[in-house]
């Protein structure tokens, strides 16, 4: 996730302003990304487009083939009720109640953290682990912590077949919507939610340990962007007092649950790489490879355990 820089909403307008939106396509996707443009969202563009095309059912080719289809009252009413929100602060994704990680639907919910694509960084690390499982065993056993939306663990098992995941969270509600999705995604019979503390009720052992844990420090999360502060949930996003509690159970536990030729794969703030890698080192592990973000900055960790029976 890139929840900084921290920028200020202030400046944002409280509603879109009165009117009738246009009732033809293309005259309704220009007016709806003026008024977001007038609202100084980061990519009214964007934004405008995801907005008309959910509410109004149609794809971005139906704007370029049928400008002029009509839209109906209701429709309308919809979209400009979701231009209010987004233009009072409500991130697109959380109006829509969906957002596309790693090329596959996740809906929300008030209790999971909006999937990031920085954290697709984390799936690019991990997948070849995953796909050597899968090929040497036939089978491939992985344990997200704190999964949210199931997003990290349903990217993986949707990628290699032969792959099933145990993800925990310590929200029920979380374990709801990663269920949910992994239904949708026809890969429930692979997915098995743990309601956990951490690992306190993990059971078994993994070919991969993976986890975007919460890792903002306590007192920086006031300061996020209102976007991030007021719509994604507390507990995804406090760490503790610096930021690196989880990382520090995570390096403490794990080797419990690993199985021969494991590995760990953890997501990192952007400035944690140091301090996490001197936590997992101090608990008997080596620092394997390294991912960057989209941004070109460091954001995942594969760790391998010195013990490892296998190949380093
Ligand atoms: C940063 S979010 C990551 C969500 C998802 N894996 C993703 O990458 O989009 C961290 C997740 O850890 C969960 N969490 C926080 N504390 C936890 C704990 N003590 N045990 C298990 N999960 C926890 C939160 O509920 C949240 O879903």
């Amino acid at each position: 996730m890139d929840l900084f820089p921290i920028t200020s909403q202030s400046c944002l307008p409280k509603s879109m302003g009165e009117g009738e939106l246009p009732d033809r396509l293309g005259s309704l996707l220009v007016a709806a990304r003026k008024n977001l443009e007038a609202a100084d969202v980061d990519d009214p563009a964007l934004e405008a487009r995801i907005l008309v095309e959910h509410f109004t059912g149609t794809s971005r080719l139906d704007v370029l083939t049928s400008p002029d289809r009509q839209i109906g009252e209701a429709q309308r009413n919809l979209l400009k009720a979701a231009l209010s929100e987004r233009v009072e602060g409500k991130p697109v994704y959380r109006i829509i109640g969906r957002r596309e990680f790693y090329g596959l639907p996740f809906d929300l919910s008030p209790d999971t953290l909006e999937p990031r694509p920085d954290t697709e960084a984390l799936v690019e690390l991990a997948l070849p682990i995953v796909r050597r499982a899968a090929a040497e065993q036939g089978k491939c056993r992985i344990l997200d912590l704190g999964t949210g939306t199931g997003a990290i663990a349903l990217a993986l098992i949707n990628a290699v077949p032969q792959a099933e995941a145990v993800a925990t969270d310590i929200s029920s509600g979380a374990l709801e919507t990663a269920q949910r999705n992994a239904d949708m995604h026809g890969n429930g019979n692979r997915f098995f939610t743990c309601h956990s503390n951490w690992f306190e009720h993990v059971e078994g052992r993994f070919d991969l340990i993976v986890s975007n844990p919460p890792y903002i420090p306590t007192t920086d999360v006031e300061r996020l962007d209102v976007e991030v502060r007021e719509h994604d949930p507390l507990r995804a996003l406090d760490g503790g007092a610096d930021g690196l509690d989880p990382y520090r159970i995570i390096a403490e536990q794990a080797a419990d649950h690993l199985g021969d030729n494991g590995r760990v794969a953890v997501e990192i703030g952007y400035t944690q790489k140091s301090d996490v890698e001197n936590i997992f080192t101090n608990s008997g592990y080596v620092l394997e490879q390294m991912a960057r973000d989209l941004g070109k900055r460091d954001r995942a960790m594969l760790f391998r355990p010195l013990q490892c029976l296998g190949r380093p």
